[in-house]
């Protein structure tokens, strides 16, 4: 057992009012070394998950913990990135970054040099003392994952964070979470409707289906750890491997859907 990891206990949620449970007996192990993504249609209970791991929902039933110790609300220990960033528009980018480093006390010389340092990191040195209504939507999320690294988070928790991206850029932003996580050692939960976003990034992939929320499949597809040992990106997502794994998760999802049509006939 990894005593490290960020992990939900038999965890099932029900929200006043709805029929059946939103989660029902979910149980996850995130260890310090890993990326871990949930996948599944609309309505499987991804976000409640993640919002269950964040402290921002209590389970119903069940438990969460990081390193042993239970997770009772919202902690500094746990940075969330969501779909669509929350920055603050009257900031630049490095005073975004550097804000949350402010909430923990560090003066000011000090958090605009690891604010700079952050942006460096993802890709964004230029643009430090841009406005952030100057920036396109690809931008916006690299400064969200930057102002998450300046916290002292343990786990970065992603609610479909390239989802509102084009294609292109969504691709490099896959690749540069992946350089990021490689560098700040974080553990990330990540949640997607996308299957080719799923199968690269994660090195434990667990799929979810509705009614109640639950998972019903967990692969550990390797292609992450491919990229970082220097495959290429658009040769590993044309690798007969993943094409295989894509159509076997499709077909699961397919099948989800079918029997969950039925019982609601
Ligand atoms: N605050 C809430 N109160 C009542 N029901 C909720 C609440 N949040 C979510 N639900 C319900 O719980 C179920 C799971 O929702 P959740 O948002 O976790 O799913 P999801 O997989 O993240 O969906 P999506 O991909 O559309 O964001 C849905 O039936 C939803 O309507």
């Amino acid at each position: 057992m990894d005593d490290d990891a960020l992990r939900a206990w038999s965890v099932s949620v029900r929200y006043p009012g709805q029929p059946e449970p939103a989660l029902a007996d979910v149980s996850l192990s995130i260890g310090p070394q890993a990326l871990t993504v949930a996948l599944g249609p609309s309505g499987c209970g991804k976000t409640t998950l993640l919002n269950v791991l964040a402290g921002f929902v209590p389970p119903s039933q069940g438990r969460v913990t990081l390193a042993g110790a239970p997770i009772t609300g919202p902690g500094a220990d746990r940075a969330v990135v969501f779909q669509h960033d929350a920055l603050l528009p009257w900031l630049d980018v490095r005073d975004n970054v550097a804000f949350a480093l402010e909430l923990q006390g560090v003066g000011r010389r000090e958090r605009h040099a690891r604010a700079e340092a952050l942006l460096a990191e993802v890709g964004l040195a230029h643009a430090a003392r841009q406005p952030v209504w100057t920036l396109s939507g690809g931008m916006r999320q690299r400064v969200g994952i930057a102002r998450a690294l300046a916290s002292p988070s343990r786990a970065l928790l992603m609610d479909e964070p390239f989802g509102a991206l084009d294609a292109f850029t969504r691709e490099q932003m896959q690749t540069l979470l992946l350089e990021v996580w490689r560098h700040s050692g974080r553990r990330i939960f990540l949640i997607t409707h996308d299957i080719e976003e799923a199968l690269f990034l994660a090195t434990e992939l667990v799929l979810m289906s509705p009614g109640p929320g639950r998972i019903v499949e967990r692969i550990e597809p390797g292609f992450s750890r491919r990229w970082l040992a220097g495959e290429p990106v658009r040769a590993l997502k044309s690798d007969p491997a993943f094409i295989a794994l894509r159509e076997h998760l499709l077909d699961t999802l397919a099948r989800h859907r079918q029997a969950n049509d039925k019982e609601t006939a």
